[in-house]
This record gives structure tokens, sequence and C-alpha cells, in this order.
């Protein structure tokens, strides 16, 4: 890392907005008759990327992907999927979501399943399906019901890739995976994602994993936005010091901290930058698993919001939205 004088804080060093949004929220909340899951969501996550979702059991991931599948409705603000509300036409020929559950029909068998995938898509891909198929050796003929949980959930997988899909949500699907599965899987995913501009939201727990397949990331806790931007800038916001404790110290004035770390990772300060750093010691950007570790242990820290994940004025959408409605 960049020592004295080359690091600025949060508003400094990122680049502009850019590419279209593939998801916009604004202001986005969800309330259950036990109180709030999400609350006052807004970002945006602009197209191309693969961005993880992370935060605590609980923190509102499952709420937020059903929104933006149309599995709930949002109690304030709006989502959109390219521009267009969840449940419409054009967003859902345009995404494919997994989920833990992975609903198939058991009595179908593996081709049966995949034809059904090719009936209601119009941009299917039977070739990029059944290789997901073929690498785990599951028999076409076998009947859904009679395939163990990770062979379902590589047909599953096989379905979602199958469907081409411009927005590929996936929400904790690769928990029932053998190791060497999930890595397989996840090259595929990359490698679809970068061939064809697929737009990846996936939520997992696993911070390791995450940072060999994201570039881009969304961390919620207790129903509200904590980070949202690129990984390289976010990392780039922080610093990790050899700073002993947590204590007020002139290394860290400037900067706010956000988590002693310490334990089974590398000892030190996590710091959010507030201007220069004129500390003489070990100053080293945070992994991206030290980065979310330190945002999961302090859920309460003050959000970050990349300028590239910043949305408009509400109002610029509601515009936005009534032009489309009047064109179309
Ligand atoms: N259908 C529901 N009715 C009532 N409360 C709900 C419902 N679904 C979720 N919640 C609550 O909303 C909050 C957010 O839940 P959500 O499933 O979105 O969390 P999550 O981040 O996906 O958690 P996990 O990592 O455990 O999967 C939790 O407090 C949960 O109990």
């Amino acid at each position: 890392m960049d020592h004295a004088g080359t690091h600025h804080g949060s508003g400094t060093g990122f680049g502009p907005p850019v590419g279209e949004p593939a998801i916009e929220a604004q202001g986005l909340g969800k309330k259950y008759r036990r109180g709030w899951a999400l609350r006052d969501v807004s970002f945006r996550l602009p197209a191309g990327r693969v961005c993880g979702l992370v935060g605590p059991n609980g923190a509102g991931k499952s709420t937020l992907m059903g929104l933006a599948n149309n599995m709930i409705r949002p109690t304030t603000g709006a989502l959109r999927v390219f521009g267009a509300a969840p449940g419409s036409t054009q967003a859902v020929l345009r995404t494919a979501f997994l989920t833990q559950e992975k609903p198939l029909f058991r009595r179908f068998t593996v081709a049966e399943t995949l034809r059904l995938g090719h009936e209601f898509n119009p941009h299917w891909d039977q070739e990029v399906a059944e290789g997901i198929v073929h690498a785990g050796q599951v028999p076409m003929g076998a009947r859904i019901g009679t395939l163990s949980g990770g062979q379902r959930t590589r047909v599953a997988f096989a379905l979602a890739f199958g469907k081409r899909p411009d927005l590929l949500v996936l929400d904790e699907p690769m928990s029932d995976l053998d190791p060497l599965v999930r890595r397989e899987l996840m090259t595929t995913l990359t490698r679809e994602a970068a061939q064809h501009g697929t737009t990846v939201l996936v939520s997992s727990h696993m911070l390791a994993e995450l940072q060999h397949i994201c570039d881009y990331l969304l961390v919620i806790a207790n129903g509200g936005l904590r980070l949202a931007g690129e990984v390289n800038e976010l990392r780039a916001a922080h610093a990790l010091l050899d700073v002993a404790g947590s204590g007020p110290s002139p290394a860290v004035a400037p900067h706010h901290v956000i988590e002693a770390q310490g334990g089974e990772g590398r000892p030190g300060v996590l710091v959010r930058l507030g201007g220069p750093v004129e500390y003489g010691g070990r100053v080293e950007p945070p992994t991206l698993e030290e980065l979310l570790l330190g945002y999961l242990r302090s859920p309460d820290a003050p959000p970050l919001i990349a300028p590239s994940a910043r949305v408009g004025d509400i109002h610029d959408i509601i515009t936005r939205d009534r032009q489309k409605a009047v064109t179309a």
C-alpha cells in the first residue's frame, strides 16, 4: 500500500459512477410483523459486476434478494432491475434466481427439467446447461427425486445458467456442495459472467471464496446497508495499521476506527481513512476477508457507499419511469 500523504478518506480516490445499473434500490424497506427486515436501503449495482452480498444471519440478505425477484413486495421505496419493475416480463426474462431450496419437480428427469427450461426461456443455451450436468456425471435420465442434494443443486445451476440471464441472483446456493464442486461451479460462474457480461449477485458466508469471485460488494447489517462499491475502492478506503490496541493514538486520529483486529488474522487496527496516512509504522490495505470480518464484527459502523453505488434522487427514478411509460 502507498504510504504517507497518498491516502485520502472516503469520497476521494473513487472513480465516477459507471455503467447502466443492473439493480437500483431507493429507500427500500421491508417490514414484517416482527419488525423491519430491511430499512431505507439505497444503492445501485452497475451491470456486469460479480457482487458479493454479505451480512450476519438475519441481516436482510434473503429479503433483499426476494425483493429483486418479486417474491417479496417492499413496504417502502422501490427497486428496479435494468430499469424495470421486478415482476415485469422484461425483468423476469432477464433474471435467474437460485436459492437454497431449489424447487425442482421431483418426478421429472434431468432431461425433462432442461427441456422445460428450454420451453420457458427464449435465450436458452442447451449446451451450457448440459455441460454443467455432464461435468458432474449426473445421468440425464435420472429423476430429480432420486438425486443427492448436491446433484440437485447442480441441475438447478444448469437451469439458471442455461437461461442465459443478464442478472443471476444466487442466495447461498452452494451450501450443500463439496469443496471441489463449489470450486468448479464458481469457475463456471466467473467464466460465464466474464464472457457474457452477466451481473451476478451472490450471498454467502464463505468470505474466502467470495474473495476469488467478487469485484463488487454490498454489506448489510441489522437491515441497513453498511458498505457498497467496487472491492478495490472499498479496500483502498481502509487500512490496517499495526498499532497496538484501539485506544486514542496520533496515528489513528484522522481516521475512523472500524475494529481492532487480532486473533487468527493479522493484528492491527482496521480504519476507514479520513485523511493522509502519516503513520510511520506498517500500513497495509485489508484483504477483502479482513475488511468483511471487521464490518461483521462492527455492525454499527457508519455506512460507506462509494460513488459508483450511489443512486440518483428518487424523483429521477420516478421521472424516468414516467418517461418510459410515455414512450412505451
Ligand atoms: N416471512 C417472514 N416473516 C417474518 N419475519 C421474517 C420473514 N422473513 C424474514 N424475516 C425476518 O427478517 C430478518 C431478515 O431475514 P433474512 O432472511 O432476509 O436474513 P438473511 O440475511 O438472509 O439471514 P441468513 O444469513 O440467516 O440467511 C430476520 O430477522 C428474519 O427473522
